[in-house]
């Protein structure tokens, strides 16, 4: 909308103090609700294609297709009503798993901060209203970490700068001012629905909402982020099964050629092996497992899985990085002390810390105050009311210090500056070991827990310049102000679950070394290890910011030995500060829930960082499994690296925090999580968001993820280890034989009860050792799995065969087909049903005295392998009765080739590590 903001306040007819409560309804009826256009609901068609992007599904079409133009029309029939009933199901369950999604999102809605008045006399006061409530014309602020929540035209901004990527695709955050400029730069005045407020504040006219916006128009999503672990491990898998698959017909039919010549059924016979080898049922399986138990999490638990694929992502998770302030702790900060530079109780420096907050609040237009000003106000009341506010230089992503510039004394100018000890004592006028003094004060206060800012003033001669981040020089240190935090409720269990699920924990936080370390203590973490993360110079410079110690000692590979020792100087495991505090390297934490173990003997997984041009190796194994690290004074880019160097250190990497510092790490870790009452750019960026306050939801969802990771792992297990010893079994049979050992309708008619037995894994419960720790798909040592029970299951196929064959007619009864081809799917089909039970990795048979639906699925096969050769089907399929001798000589077969499986089992598993 262009014009001059006045023009657009009149066009829209409204004024800035907002609109009254009774226009806002009478607009809310006629523009009706502002929700953001609904994503387009996929056609059933539409859906029903996608399916065939699946590369199993497009190799499965492609094979369907040929075997149409080569073979009889029965073979290219039953391919593609796999692919068709394939795609139908998993079109249905990503159907059920969006509607329910839909539903949820409901819960973690967002709110905005908007100024209305009760009737055109009183005066506008800010209210927190449901998004969807607002209307064209309503006055809305916005503040770091709001989502911008309809299109705005500016009316007054501060510093603001917004990420836009939803609406126009740019990354980076984009300046805005609410200045009326001339028409082609008037967008730097609008501000457009879903665009993130990264740094400032601003109030602004709400010009167009729901339908109306860009947002509707453009319907972007935020910037993908890379593969998670779960593509990454099944992809890997998939693609090199589709390379087998597409080898597999060449070479059936280069067997086939040399021993036989070819025949008219040599080709169909090789398509149909290679359908045989195809995890057909993967996605839809992998979607059933997942949509079940994002649908089970969020009715039990309220946890809402926004992305699925993410919910397997949470059961790998082997780390939890977690914020501290508003995650671990309330931020319901409550003023402690107030101290002076000798460390006597000193109420002004309260009253001045107070002052800089109501001054910094007011002019910055934050649409709510920030925590720690918040609790200053609390406590002291509209402390700055005797001066005279000019301007605001207030906190924002890494940088951790507050401004208010105040009429002084005649013709003077007072600076107020509160914020980290660190950052306003850098600005202060001290002889170096007056500042390590006071940095030891601040930190004797932080080992106790609780927050710290310190607060220093500065008086200039009045100007009209504006004031900047560098006029924060030469101030005078005038004491500490400090605040209790306490713990959240239920952070204590929920990091007490997740070390017992062999989760390790680091705290990332912006806040002192020793309060974080201290507040891991309170909640049961025994650190082992703290360092401090420093942006090269302060806020100006985060992009180059890497994880060193604040005074630049950078801890060089961090010895765990030395770790421990750290910890006992600083006093018998206790977190703690030495050195004065700037020289805050180490001291250690370690969890005290089970699993844990003293020191830190990790081995040297270590990942290195340039800083500044200078190599700094970070260590990100230093502690046992299960030990906790703290890194503090992180910007929110040493955040997102943090996790980064993790990732590529082979760890799977959660994130947990709720601020707009918190973003860029939600964005970089394989699952971000956002607690509740996370800011909205927080909840938007995160993967899964936790409607309730608990935080042991988190366990719980990790146990999920590892559940349906756990059923998925078994059904491709199983499924492949069957599939590829079948193929190999036929590929050798077809060597040896004069015929063909399986019609192609039957190889696909076994392959389809296989595929529909295996739906029973989506309802599958895994063994509990299962789930005490992260499940990994690991493609290497999965197909290394696959091959060495796929060889087995082929060589006791073979064997049945070489058994049954003599110990019946002798070496004449080959010759007849019909028999050796029922033959074969009777054994076939009952050897799928014992690896169904055999190869589910310590999971029960029965429980509470019934068989679990893999019991019953493989039951239903073994009945389906006997009964269907001398039914009228399985004539129709060319297949005839067997003798009853066969049955018995089978039973003692099996009994074997379920022995022999079993031990191998067993040895997999002691072998594992
Ligand atoms: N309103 C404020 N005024 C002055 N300084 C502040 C204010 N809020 C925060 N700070 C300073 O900035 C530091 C970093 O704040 P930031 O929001 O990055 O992290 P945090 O809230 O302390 O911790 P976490 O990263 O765990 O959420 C704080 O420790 C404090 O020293």
């Amino acid at each position: 909308m262009s014009g001059t903001s006045l023009q657009v306040l009149r066009r829209l007819d409204t004024g800035p103090r907002g609109l009254t409560d009774a226009e806002a309804a009478a607009r809310l009826a006629a523009h009706g609700e502002n929700t953001p256009p609904r994503p387009r609901v996929p056609s059933w068609p539409r859906r029903w294609l996608r399916g065939l992007r699946d590369p199993f599904t497009a190799v499965l079409l492609a094979l369907g297709l040929v075997s149409a133009f080569v073979a009889p029309w029965g073979t290219a029939t039953v391919i593609l009503t796999l692919v068709a009933v394939g795609c139908a199901v998993r079109a249905a369950g990503e159907r059920r798993a969006d509607r329910s999604l839909a539903a949820l999102r409901e819960l973690v809605a967002g709110t905005a901060t908007v100024l209305r008045r009760a009737d055109d006399s009183a005066a506008p006061r800010a209210h927190e209203i449901p998004v969807a409530d607002l209307v064209p014309g309503d006055v809305v602020r916005l503040g770091p970490g709001d989502l911008v929540p309809a299109d705005v035209r500016l009316l007054r901004a501060r510093g603001l700068a917004v990420r836009q990527d939803a609406v126009t695709g740019e990354s980076a955050p984009v300046p805005k001012s609410a200045a009326d400029l001339p028409e082609p730069h008037t967008t730097s005045a609008l501000c457009f629905q879903g665009s993130a407020v990264v740094t400032g504040s601003a109030t602004a006219v709400v010009v167009a909402t729901g339908a109306r916006t860009r947002f509707a128009a453009a319907q972007r999503s935020p910037g993908r982020r890379e593969p998670s672990a779960f593509d990454r491990s099944v992809h890997g898998i998939a693609w090199v099964l589709v390379r087998f698959m597409l080898l597999t017909p060449p070479l059936v039919l280069m067997a086939g050629a040399a021993m036989r010549g070819w025949g008219p059924q040599t080709l169909p016979f090789a398509v149909s092996v290679a359908v045989g080898l195809t995890p057909e049922m993967l996605p839809v399986i992998v979607t059933s497992c997942l949509a079940r138990a994002a649908a089970l999490l969020a009715r039990t638990r309220r946890v809402v899985v926004r992305r699925l694929p993410a919910l397997h992502d949470l059961g790998a998770i082997d780390v939890l990085c977690v914020d501290k302030t508003g995650t671990l702790t309330q931020n319901r900060p409550v003023v402690a002390r107030c101290l002076d530079a000798d460390g006597r109780d000193d109420p002004e420096v309260l009253r001045r810390a107070a002052a800089c907050a109501w001054w910094t609040l007011q002019l910055a237009e934050l649409p709510a105050p920030d925590a720690l000003d918040e609790a200053l106000l609390d406590t002291v009341g509209a402390a700055g009311e005797e001066y005279d506010g000019l301007a605001a230089l207030p906190v924002a992503p890494g940088r951790r210090l507050a401004t208010a510039v105040l009429a002084g004394r005649l013709g003077h100018h007072l600076l107020v500056t509160k914020g980290a000890a660190e950052d306003v004592l850098e600005r202060c006028d001290l002889p170096a070991a007056e500042r390590q003094r006071l940095l030891a004060l601040a930190a004797r206060e932080a080992r106790t827990g609780q927050r710290v800012l310190a607060v220093a003033t500065a008086e200039r001669p009045a100007r009209t310049r504006p004031y900047t981040p560098a006029d924060e020089r030469g101030l005078t240190f005038r004491g500490l102000v400090t605040f209790r935090d306490e713990p959240a409720p239920g952070a204590a269990d929920a990091l007490r679950a997740l070390t017992a699920l062999g989760v390790r924990i680091h705290v990332l936080t912006g806040d002192h070394p020793a309060t974080a370390a201290r507040v891991c203590h309170e909640l049961g973490l025994k650190v082992t290890e703290t360092r401090t993360a420093t942006a090269a110079q302060g806020e100006a410079a985060p992009a180059a910011g890497a994880i060193r110690s604040a005074g630049g000692a950078v801890r060089a590979g961090g010895d765990p030995a030395s770790a421990a020792s750290d910890e006992a100087g600083a006093g018998g495991g206790a977190p703690g500060v030495r050195g004065g505090g700037e020289h805050w390297v180490g001291a250690g934490v370690c969890p005290a829930g089970p699993g844990a173990a003293g020191g830190g003997s990790g081995s040297a997984d270590e990942a290195a960082a340039e800083a500044g041009g200078q190599e700094v190796r970070v260590r990100t194994d230093v502690a046992p499994a299960g030990a906790a690290t703290v890194v503090a004074r992180c910007t929110p880019q040493d955040k997102a690296r943090f996790v980064a160097r993790l990732r590529a250190a082979g760890h799977t990497v959660g994130f947990l925090g709720d601020g707009v510092n918190d973003v860029p790490a939600l964005l970089a870790a394989d699952v971000g999580i956002a607690p509740r009452g996370a800011v909205a750019v927080a909840r938007e960026s995160a993967d899964v968001v936790l409607a309730e306050k608990d935080l042991t939801a988190i366990g719980h969802a990790v146990t999920a993820g590892r559940h349906s990771s756990a059923n998925i792992a078994a059904y491709l297990r199983v499924t492949l280890s069957s599939n590829l010893g079948n193929v190999l079994a036929m590929l050798a049979a077809g060597l040896m034989l004069p015929f063909l050992p399986m019609l192609p309708v039957q190889v696909l008619a076994q392959n389809l009860c296989f595929d529909a037995a295996q739906f029973a894994f989506a309802h599958d419960r895994p063994a509990p050792h299962e789930l005490r720790r992260p499940t990994v798909l690991r493609p290497p040592a999965f197909l290394r799995f696959i091959t060495g029970f796929g060889v087995l299951n082929a060589v006791a196929d073979l064997a049945t065969f070489g058994v049954l064959a003599l110990a019946l007619d002798g070496p004449d009864a080959l010759d007849d087909r019909a028999v050796f081809h029922s033959a074969w799917f009777t054994e076939n089909l009952l050897t799928q049903a014992l690896v169904m039970l055999l190869l589910r990795d310590g999971r029960r048979l029965v429980r509470g005295g019934r068989p679990g639906p893999v019991g019953w699925a493989a039951a239903l096969l073994a009945a389906v392998g006997l009964a269907v050769p001398p039914s009228p089907l399985g004539a129709a399929l060319g297949m005839t009765a067997l003798p009853a001798a066969y049955h018995l000589l089978l039973a003692a077969v099996l009994a074997l080739y379920a022995l022999a499986l079993t031990a191998a089992r067993i040895r997999h598993t002691r072998r594992r590590p």
